[in-house]
């Protein structure tokens, strides 16, 4: 069943609509092509598919199993592909251009760079490609009329134990195209607590950390990142959803941990398509955002990895409009929600709003009411 009322944008208004991602991996968003490519110059031999759109059915089938650590398995494909300077930069190249084409015009992109020290590069080495890689992108998009600006988040596997050198390694690159520090990996079983020290380094510098909390693990994951670690923003959070009770009459209680994240405005990078496939959520309409938003939760939308889940900025909205009957204007709250969340400075942040996203919607909307009008003043002329 489908929610779309007359005022659902179209695919392609959508996709012009100016759009900001907060939660994008770099390694879950390599086109197959690319990766086919970049396998045969560096000698990869163990990739299950040689032939681009074969490949990406697998991407998506293998991380469609409902579990996490198996989602997260397919990774070892992609990180396998990005070990050299030229294929990092070639990647970074690729994912912003590939963002600006759907109409992203902000995001902050990560990555682990303790994944790509295979064949001998260093962590500054890494960081460097794909900083290099992010600024060709933002250039080779202008060139082609769009208008994007990438940020990277440096992530820590949370069940390595290089967090606190990779914390220190964001703060170094902070004012260098790094805007951030992130934990990723199996969440079960490796607590955000384990990486403490990283988190309160950061703090002790001023600087600004997501963490991967509440997707395949609850509530318990979501206190620690936000009250013990002091977490920016929450990667998915979307278990915040088990601290919030809807009665049969449909009045909606929030307990403690979901009052505090509405009240602080604690952004929730939502990820619905990943959401589906590790099995945090069993459907888009069941899916917590519809609620989420509804109860003015600070709620995103992202893609959290492109290839294993098909999708894109446009997309994840398509899916959204069909599912809740969202409209331009929710698509407005969404994208200014998330950059107000961003971790670029305040004035920035103020900049994109005012100088690019709300003259975008302005348009799409102003679009929107000249469609209506035809259509009424056709209709009546029908009718006459
Ligand atoms: O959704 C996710 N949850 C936890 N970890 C994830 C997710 N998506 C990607 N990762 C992991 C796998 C990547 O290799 C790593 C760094 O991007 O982050
Ligand atoms: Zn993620």
């Amino acid at each position: 069943m489908t929610s779309q009322t007359l005022n659902t944008p179209t695919a392609e208004q959508i996709r012009r609509a100016p759009k900001v991602l907060l939660h994008d991996h770099l390694d879950g968003g390599l086109r197959p092509g690319t990766i086919i490519e970049l396998a045969r110059e560096t000698g990869y031999e163990a990739l299950p598919e040689t032939e681009p759109d074969k490949l990406g059915i697998w991407f998506r089938e293998a991380a469609d199993s409902g579990s996490l650590e198996r989602y997260l398995e397919t990774f070892a494909h992609t990180c396998a592909v990005m070990q050299t300077r030229e294929a990092l930069f070639r990647v970074a190249a690729e994912c912003a251009e590939d963002l600006a084409e759907d109409g992203v015009v902000y995001a902050e992109v990560r990555y682990a760079p303790e994944q790509h020290l295979e064949a001998g590069l260093s962590l500054e080495e890494v960081v460097e490609a794909v900083n290099a890689g992010f600024r060709e992108g933002e250039r080779l998009a202008r060139e082609s009329g769009h208008r994007i600006r990438v940020g990277a988040l440096l992530t820590a596997m949370r069940h390595a134990a290089r967090s606190l050198e990779i914390a220190e390694l964001a703060n170094r690159y902070r004012d260098m195209g790094v805007v951030g520090f992130d934990i990723a990996g199996a969440e079960a079983g490796f607590p955000p607590t384990r990486h403490l020290d990283a988190f309160e380094y950061l703090k002790r510098e001023n600087n600004h950390f997501t963490i991967h909390a509440g997707e395949a693990f609850g509530l318990p994951s979501i206190w620690q990142a936000l009250q013990w670690c002091g977490a920016d923003r929450l990667g998915h959070g979307v278990r915040i959803i088990d601290d919030i009770t809807v009665a049969e009459d449909g009045s909606v209680s929030l307990g403690r941990l979901a009052a505090y994240v509405r009240d602080k405005r604690i952004p929730l990078e939502l990820c619905p398509t990943s959401n589906l496939q590790t099995g945090a959520a069993a459907s888009y309409a069941e899916h917590p955002i519809g609620l989420l938003r509804r109860l003015h939760f600070r709620a995103t939308v992202n893609t959290d990895n492109r290839l294993m889940s098909g999708t894109s900025m446009s997309r994840e909205f398509e899916l959204l409009t069909e599912t809740f009957g969202y409209t331009l204007e929710d698509m407005q709250w969404f994208t200014v929600n998330a950059m107000k969340s961003a971790f670029i400075p305040f004035d920035e942040r103020l900049a994109m709003i005012s100088d690019v996203i709300k003259p975008g919607y302005a348009e799409l909307k102003s679009e929107w009411l000249f469609r209506q009008t035809a259509t009424t003043s056709d209709s009546s002329f029908g009718e006459s």
